[in-house]
Order: structure tokens, then sequence, then C-alpha cells
């Protein structure tokens, strides 16, 4: 086996590392899980996880009861140039308009109201236009919000779910996709989960896995304590 000289134990307290030279086999592992913390971490978020996952976050702000549905728009250079998620107008209360989906009529459905995520996201663009950019959306967009992903320039759209593929409004939504030469296509997930964790960061630690406790949890107060034999464990 490969003898390389290599700390035998890095640990970040407080703004400093502290590190020990030690003949260890290159397999000094980091404390209280298996990273190794002399290579590149390769289970980072690839981008279209990382843009759709913006998307589902985007969702969480939706107060639709039933259907939150999110969307985030990149250029050709993975900038996000804008997000949304179905709600109201602005200006309209959402106390005050319909959430329900059934009604006497329609106008007490929320459909006569709710703008679409991704038709907030075009609308929300922070660049000058959303040319040749990428849609990553959680459910394949219905025929106007294509009307708006066409007419904006849009050239790719990631969705999630086709839940509603035999709806018309799916269908023509296609149908227009495919004249205009919007390419779509489903979203594969390498990682089914992303957990956001707020409790799981730790600043003192440079070896922290986001939403991914150990099992031994970890905590600032055990890291306060923390020597550099623990951390050679
Ligand atoms: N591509 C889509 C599809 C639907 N939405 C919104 C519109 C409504 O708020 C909700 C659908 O409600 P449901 O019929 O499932 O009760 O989702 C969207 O923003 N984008």
């Amino acid at each position: 086996m490969k003898q390389d000289t290599i700390p035998k134990a890095v640990c970040f307290n407080g703004s400093k590392f502290l590190s020990e030279p030690t003949n260890q086999p290159e397999t000094s592992l980091a404390p209280h899980n298996t990273r190794d913390l002399t290579k590149k971490r390769e289970d980072y978020l690839e981008w279209s996880e990382y843009f759709m996952g913006l998307a589902f976050l985007s969702a969480m702000r939706s107060k639709d009861p039933v259907s939150q549905v999110g969307a985030c728009i990149v250029n050709c250079d993975n900038k996000v140039v804008g997000v949304g998620y179905n709600g109201m107008p602005l200006g309209c209360s959402d106390d005050v308009l319909p959430w329900n989906k059934y009604g006497q009529n329609r106008l007490e459905t929320k459909y006569m109201y709710v703008c679409h995520a991704e038709m907030n996201a075009v609308l929300n663009k922070i660049s000058s236009d959303v040319k040749g950019c990428t849609i990553y959306v959680a459910l394949f967009p219905c025929n106007e919000c294509a009307k708006i992903i066409i007419q904006a320039g849009i050239k790719h759209v990631i969705y999630m779910s086709d839940k509603h593929a035999s709806k018309d409004e799916t269908k023509a939504a296609k149908i227009m996709f495919d004249l205009a030469g919007v390419e779509y296509r489903k979203f594969v997930p390498r990682q089914k989960k992303i957990i956001i964790d707020f409790e799981a960061i730790d600043w003192n630690y440079p070896n922290q896995d986001l939403g991914q406790k150990t099992d031994e949890g970890r905590s600032a107060d055990g890291l306060e304590n923390l020597t550099l034999e623990d951390c050679a464990k």
C-alpha cells in the first residue's frame, strides 16, 4: 500500500486548520463520517439537480393547497435568470381570491386567477431577455405557458412530471413546442432526494454534509472539545 506522508488529522477549529503530519496510509478519513478530506467531493449537486432543486424550493413558496409548482430559467452560461412559482397576481390578495379547484362557477375557482410558475419565472427574469434559455419546471407546461415560453425564446424545457399528459392543454403545448422547435425532456435525477436541513450546518467544521447527518450526529458543542486525537479516530 502506498505510504505517503499525509496529515494525521485535519480539523477545522474556529478559523484555523490544525494538522499533524504522520506516516499513515492514505485512508485518513474524516472524523464522524467517511468523507476523504484529501479528495474532491463527488456527490455535489449536478447542474440539472441544482436547477430543478431551485424550482422545487421556489414551489415551496406557493400557497396553492393542492399543487405547488416551481420553475427556474437558466441561460447558456448556467446562470439563473428567473424563478417563479404558482400564485395569485401581484396586488390581488391571496386571502380574497379562491384556492378552490371546484365551485358553482369558474369564477369561484383558482384557475381563473392563478399565475403559473412558468409565467412568473419568465416575468421575473433578471436579464434583458431569456432567448435560448432552458426552463426547469416541476410539471409539464400547459398550453398557455407553452405560448409564453415560445414567445420568450426559451428553447429547452426540462420537466419532472407529465402527469397531465392526456389533457388537451398538455397535448396543445407539445404540438406548439414541436412546431416552434422547443426541445422538452423529462428530468432524470442522479439522487432521489435533496435534503436541506438548516440545523445540519456547522461552520466550525469543514467536512459537513448539509442535510446528511451522520449516525453520530454532530454539534458545535462536541467540536469545541475536539482534539487532534479525536480527529484522527
Ligand atoms: N405547469 C403548471 C401546471 C400547473 N400550475 C399551477 C396552476 C395551479 O395553481 C396548480 C394546478 O392546480 P391543480 O389542478 O393541480 O389543483 O398548479 C403551474 O404553475 N404550472
